[in-house]
């Protein structure tokens, strides 16, 4: 930073400073150095700038109360000596820290740089640096030939260069206009000294120029004559590239560059200062009409991954809230696109500590990482997993075991991205059991519904309130008797009285990780019928499901204390907002307080999509763009997430098309009751209907044809044109089922199951 305009006014300032002191009528000595007579009354001082530019901070941090701070009223007190105050008592002895108290507290920098430490950022760094450089070198091996040519072209401009320049040295042309000086002033004796001096160096150079060429000359004869044919060659190509190298002109150079390099200029604190200045916030702008910089860097600034870090106190009084209220206003100061500037807090620190990241590139646009599980890889979801990365492009990770999370952020930001990416983490643990719900109806996640899960439905209709009811239903009851078998295991296998990745192995006690995904969740909470059932299930599940391997991940838009109920929203582990529009929203999503502590999801940006607050894993709220998989990127690892359960025999529910016994309501078997309504050989979806009606009204009845149909396709059967007649004894032509379609499902399904 540049502290003030030159050592010149500087000096001068303490001269005037010291003179004033001299001039002014003596003072008593204060009995403490530091922290006293600084109350309204004392005399004025002006202290000179410190080297980390917090100028005008006292110590005691009660510089505010100075009294030319306070105005003229200062100047009337001060004349009557019975209105001084003091503010600040004297330090007593021995209370003030001393240097080990504070050196104990300090923060101390790592010794080894965190990039380094990680292998992963190491090996990326390594492996950026080694890309680098292997495209330079082939940038420029590939355009050898070129530069060849175009130094061969210019060496006869460097030849006519080389001689012009020697000669000019070898007659001492430089001095030629001290000469000519000489001779118009008519100064004689100046002219034969200069002359003198002149003889003498022509002389000298004469004799280097002549040696020189002696044995330049002997030794490209002995080139000529004695060495190789292909050293004689390179010498004279070097010669010759060498002329052309110093005929080429300043604005043509030779070699071009390999790479475009992005223009972004280095962070520097004056930039940092005066966008801070630009803001409009009293406490800095005060700060800094008064001289003092209006932010004292705590550290220098420093590059931090693709972008630079700037870390500071603002001036008492200025919360980082402030700051990121105004992110749009930092931007337009900093002069960078949106994206690139992050002001953020730090928890552990004072609310005025502010750490402004500012990128080379929008965080929206970078380049991410290829995510390391889109092509290959499985997951063990006790453990962390990486889902997305912060500004600096680093991997954050995630352990999706043990919580129940929430995801908020209004319409369009990539809520059902993340959820999806979620599940697919989820899908790609062979163990996970996946009930996969989108109420919003769009499909969004088919693909993971379809080839994993063993619940799965798109759709707000009833029969699919009614199937994601039956569903968490029978959820809560395989919760009930996991609590029970987790209390029934001794201690040393289950220590922790939660299910851990072995004992989720054993296939015995089948505490295998259920994963519950739900989009637009709002829509059962708000459900005329089913709304406080829903609530009380999820309730439930948010709060005792995560020790028993059961994870609930709800996302919502509307993030209302009516579509996400504050016992589950209190109690989520994780939480994702993407942008909200107030802070309701924020609050619901990311927790009670953390709009004021400048949590603030409503500065994202609209562009700003799948970019989310998380809080999570054991840290505080850290902004993450989630890695983008589309629906065709979300199919291909879902196929292979299939692939995987095939071979491990964990295929199950929907997904192997067993979807109808859930459906039929928990203790119902579809294929079982036709049977038993259905002796005759073929009948007609209308009369099967209306005996499953009379078999079990509370499940079956409003079924029709259409719906019968539907019902069966997941398992392969259809339905056909079946003979039959109508009650009036008319023989007809009709949709309907033929009993062995549905003896060959059940036998299907047995035999599955069994190899499962
Ligand atoms: N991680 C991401 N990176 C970049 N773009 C993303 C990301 N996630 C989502 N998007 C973009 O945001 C758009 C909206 O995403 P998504 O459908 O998930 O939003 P939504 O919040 O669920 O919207 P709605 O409430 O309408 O369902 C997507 O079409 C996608 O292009």
């Amino acid at each position: 930073m540049n502290h003030g305009q030159g050592d010149d006014q500087e000096r001068e300032l303490f001269a005037r400073l010291e003179a004033d002191l001299n001039n002014s009528p003596p003072r008593p000595e204060p009995a403490d150095p530091i922290g006293d007579v600084i109350g309204i009354g004392s005399a004025p001082s002006a202290r000179p700038d410190r080297e980390d530019g917090s100028a005008d901070r006292d110590p005691t941090g009660s510089a505010d109360s100075h009294p030319t701070e306070s105005g003229g009223e200062s100047a009337d007190r001060l004349a009557d000596p019975d209105a001084v105050v003091l503010v600040d008592q004297p330090t007593p002895k021995g209370s003030a820290p001393g240097y080990w108290d504070a050196a104990r507290r300090a923060r101390r920098r790592a010794i080894i740089p965190g990039w380094v430490r990680s292998g992963e950022e190491l090996r990326a760094a390594v492996g950026w640096a080694a890309g680098y450089a292997g495209h330079v070198a082939a940038f420029h091996a590939v355009r050898t030939p070129l530069y060849a040519v175009r130094l061969a072209a210019r060496s006869p401009q460097g030849a006519v260069k080389a001689v012009s320049t020697t000669g000019r040295w070898l007659a001492d042309a430089e001095g030629a206009p001290l000469r000519r000086w000489a001779v118009a002033e008519a100064n004689a004796a100046e002219y034969f000294r200069l002359a003198r001096m002149r003889d003498r160096r022509v002389k000298l150079r004469a004799v280097l120029f002549g040696l020189g060429s002696l044995i330049g000359l002997t030794v490209a004869l002995a080139l000529y004559v004695l060495a190789p044919t292909w050293v004689t060659v390179a010498a004279g190509a070097a010669a010759v590239f060498a002329l052309g190298w110093l005929g080429a002109p300043a604005d043509a150079p030779v070699i071009h560059r390999a790479v475009e390099r992005p223009k972004a200029d280095k962070l520097t604190s004056d930039m940092v200062l005066r966008a801070l200045g630009a803001l409009g916030i009293t406490g800095i702008n005060q700060a800094q009409s008064k001289g003092g910089p209006g932010l004292a860097f705590t550290a220098p600034i420093t590059r931090d991954g693709p972008g630079w870090r700037a870390e500071g106190d603002l001036p008492h009084g200025v919360t980082v809230t402030d700051v990121i209220d105004r992110r749009e206003r930092l931007a337009s100061a900093l002069r960078r696109p949106l994206g690139c500037v992050w002001p953020e807090a730090v928890p552990e620190e004072h609310t005025g500590h502010l750490v402004l990241w500012v990128g080379d590139q929008d965080m929206s646009k970078a380049t991410a990482p290829a995510w390391p599980l889109a092509r290959t890889g499985a997951v063990n979801l006790f453990r962390p997993v990486p889902w997305g990365t912060d500004q600096r492009g680093r991997w954050v990770n995630l352990t999706l075991m043990y919580l129940a999370g929430i995801i908020g952020a209004i319409p369009r930001m990539g809520k059902t991205f993340l959820l999806r990416l979620l599940l697919l983490i989820a899908a790609l643990d062979p163990r996970a059991e996946l009930h996969t719900y989108d109420l919003k109806g769009t499909g969004d996640l088919d693909p993971v519904g379809d080839r994993v899960s063993h619940r799965h439905r798109a759709g707000d209709e009833e029969e699919d309130i009614e199937y994601i009811l039956a569903g968490l239903r029978e959820v809560r009851a395989e919760m009930r008797r996991r609590t029970k078998v987790i209390r029934s295991l001794p201690r040393d296998i289950c220590p922790e009285s939660k299910v851990t990745s072995e004992l989720a192995d054993r296939k015995d006690l089948g505490l295998h990780p259920i994963v519950i995904g739900v989009d637009e969740c709002q829509v059962l909470f708000e459900h005329a019928k089913h709304g406080a059932e829903f609530e009380e299930i999820c309730t439930d599940l948010v709060k005792r499901g995560p020790a028993t391997g059961i994870v609930l991940l709800l996302a919502t838009q509307r993030p209302d204390a009516k579509s996400l109920p504050t016992g589950i929203s209190a109690n989520a582990g994780a939480r994702w907002c993407l942008k909200v529009m107030s802070q309701v929203e924020n609050d619901m999503v990311l927790g009670t307080s953390s709009y004021k502590r400048g949590i603030r999801a409503t500065m994202f940006a609209w562009g700003d999509k799948g970019i989310c607050y998380f809080v999570g894993e054991g840290a505080d709220a850290r902004i993450v763009r989630g890695v983008f998989a589309d629906a065709v990127a979300a199919d291909t690892i879902a196929l292979r997430a299939r692939a995987t359960r095939l071979l491990a025999g964990t295929l199950t529910g929907h997904a192997a098309g067993e979807e109808m016994e859930t459906t039929a309501g928990p203790g119902y078997d579809l294929l079982a009751d036709i049977l038993a309504v259905m002796p005759e050989p073929k009948a007609w979806n209308e009369t099967v209907a209306g005996r499953l009606a009379s078999l079990r009204p509370e499940v079956y009845s409003g079924w029709g044809p259409e719906q019968l149909t539907a019902a069966l396709k997941p398992f392969g059967i259809a339905t056909g044109q079946v003979w039959g007649r109508t009650e009036g004894g008319k023989g007809a032509n009709r949709r309907g089922i033929e009993r062995a379609h549905i003896t060959a499902a059940i036998t299907k399904r047995d035999e599955g199951r069994g190899a499962a």
